[in-house]
């Protein structure tokens, strides 16, 4: 077994990312490679934070979300200097094949680092954000969206005993994915993204008719794009209900990998690593219409993330104001 290969994480966390490790060691090992750890993104590449793995280092992190070997974004990767001593580092060890679990950003530097030093990668979406150009789905998604949807079930649960409105904040920065499909899947009233701009204003004739026909609690689910106290606000000074605001935050980032987390996690690894025995240098492995391919990285990273048109869709029909049920 002369063959290396190293796999880090950068970027965001997800929950995800140590059932990957745990398949990563499993299937190096079975396609007859050495694998190796790099510890905290490429921050462990420039430090020479270069391990090998074994089965035992895997042992038992299947349930845990986060990542066993740490995660970082590098602001001295983004210098030539810095990746040409990552580079050396990776030489010193015998390793010229990397799996990269990330986001964009990961994967543009990772791109950089291939034309300067030939060092072949193959990138694995993975952000709770969903807002990677080319793919249906990054790791850890599920498992956030399950997050999310606890948190709004309970908080439902004190929201109606209270008659109060509920604005709960998610992640996902300018990407409304993550806010629209838990509003959805958490039957809120109200859901605000980046990507279907409204005027507040315009719900409330029909949501007065719902409080006189009884409504007595609110569940609205907004963007970390867009003002949630703003929103709390107008519930109280436009509608007169108590209001507060939950920041819902890194829970989303943690938990327990979902089973589809844990199956995909499996398969992206699988075939990432077998991409790069045949020879693909530098792609990243997505997922469309159930389907695994592979894409460069202006095809993922040159034009912004946008919402499926279908979902949009969906979302129109339900959450604009002129759809509101009175
Ligand atoms: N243009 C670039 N050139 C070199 N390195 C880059 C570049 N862009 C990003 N990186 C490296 O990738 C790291 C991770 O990028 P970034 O912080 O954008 O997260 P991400 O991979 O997009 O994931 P997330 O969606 O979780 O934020 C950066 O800290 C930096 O080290
Ligand atoms: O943990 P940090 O560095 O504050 O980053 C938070 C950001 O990371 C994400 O969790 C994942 O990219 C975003 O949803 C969020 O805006």
């Amino acid at each position: 077994m002369n063959q290396k290969i190293a796999i880090l994480c950068s970027g965001g966390d997800v929950s995800g990312m140590n059932p990957a490790l745990k398949r990563f060691v499993e299937y190096a090992y079975a396609r007859n490679l050495q694998p190796y750890f790099v510890r905290n993104g490429y921050e462990g590449l420039i430090d020479n934070h270069i391990v090998p793995a074994d089965y035992h280092d895997v042992a038992g992190i299947i349930t845990r979300g986060g990542t066993k070997i740490g995660s970082a974004r590098s602001l001295r990767f983004k210098e030539a200097s810095y990746r040409a001593v990552a580079a050396e580092n990776l030489r010193s060890h015998g390793i010229d094949r990397l799996i990269v679990l990330g986001g964009d950003g990961s994967f543009r530097g990772m791109e950089r680092f291939y034309h300067e030093t030939g060092i072949a990668f193959c990138g694995i979406p993975s952000t709770i954000d969903n807002d990677i150009n080319g793919t249906d789905y990054c790791l850890g998604v599920d498992t956030a969206l399950g997050v999310i949807k606890d948190a709004i079930d309970q908080i439902r649960d004190t929201a109606s005993s209270f008659h109060r409105a509920f604005v709960i904040e998610t992640m996902g920065r300018d990407c409304g994915y993550l806010t629209l499909i838990s509003a959805i899947t958490s039957g809120a009233e109200l859901c605000l993204i980046p990507e279907l701009p409204v005027d507040i204003d315009d719900f409330k004739g029909c949501f007065q008719s719902q409080i006189a026909k009884g409504r007595d609690y609110f569940i609205a689910v907004v963007s970390e794009a867009l003002d949630s106290k703003k929103v709390a606000e107008w519930f109280e000074k436009e509608l007169g209900f108590e209001s507060r605001v939950s920041v819902l935050g890194h829970i989303q980032r943690g938990g327990n990998p979902s089973v589809y987390d844990r199956l995909m996690a499996f398969k992206f690894v699988t075939y990432a690593i077998d991409a790069l025995l045949e020879g693909k240098n530098h792609s990243i492995i997505c997922y469309n219409k159930s389907h695994f391919n592979f894409k460069t990285i202006d095809e993922v990273a040159l034009h912004p993330y946008r919402l499926d048109e279908e979902l949009l869709n969906l979302a129109r029909e339900q959450f604009l104001p002129t759809r509101c049920q009175m």
